[in-house]
């Protein structure tokens, strides 16, 4: 399994190797002891896949604060989309910064997103199935959210605001300086 590094600290790129023969490919999308070896997370518990019609798709920014933060080892499996994580975690030297990485059926990559992070995507086709593992359960009461569009964290998302298809809670998302991070500098609780 390839591992990369990205300019924030814990959030990395991981590529599984693909088997190709003369039907197409095999990949282990997921193994504990590879995860383990590359000394990575491997403590999964929910698996989830959103499925997103359009182009121009913007989900996010999201996390979970603690007792229920979670790490996300995310893949897409139908299409292509950039995967953006920002850093929110307090004392951090790269708070408020952020990554962008390809991610697509084709190049079978998948990003580690750490507690202590920001998550959101766009669409880069039509037709996309983004496929995700996170470290904790779904608990809605603490769900936290930041606009994609945040000046002061600046993203580029390869659109406008206006091109891109939302949901409405994400519409009406708060500031960047709004946000109290509930993350310590290790991503734990602050
Ligand atoms: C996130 C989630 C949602 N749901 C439900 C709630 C709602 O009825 C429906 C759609 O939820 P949302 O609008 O929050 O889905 P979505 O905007 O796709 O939310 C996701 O965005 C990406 C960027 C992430 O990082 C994820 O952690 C998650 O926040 O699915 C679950 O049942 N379990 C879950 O784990």
């Amino acid at each position: 399994m390839k591992v990369e590094k990205t300019k924030l600290d814990g959030c990395v790129i991981v590529t599984p190797p693909r088997h190709g023969d003369n039907r197409g490919f095999f990949s282990e999308t997921f193994s504990t002891r590879a995860m383990e070896q590359a000394d990575l997370p491997s403590n999964f518990v929910q698996d989830n896949l959103s499925r997103s019609a359009t182009k121009g798709t913007i989900r996010g920014l999201h996390c979970q604060a603690p007792p229920h933060a979670q790490a996300k080892l995310v893949r897409c499996l139908r299409g292509s989309i950039l995967d953006v994580a920002v850093d929110v975690r307090h004392g951090s030297p790269t708070y408020g910064e952020w990554v962008a990485v390809e991610l697509s059926d084709e190049n079978g990559s998948a990003l580690l997103v750490p507690t202590g992070f920001l998550h959101g995507f766009v669409t880069l086709t039509d037709g996309v199935d983004v496929f995700y593992k996170c470290s904790d359960h779904y608990a809605p009461e603490t769900e936290m959210s930041v606009r994609f569009d945040d000046p002061d964290i600046g993203i580029d998302w390869g659109i406008s605001a206006d091109q891109a298809t939302l949901s409405g809670k994400d519409g009406e998302a708060g500031s960047m300086a709004e946000f109290v991070t509930p993350f310590g500098p290790d991503g734990g609780p602050r």
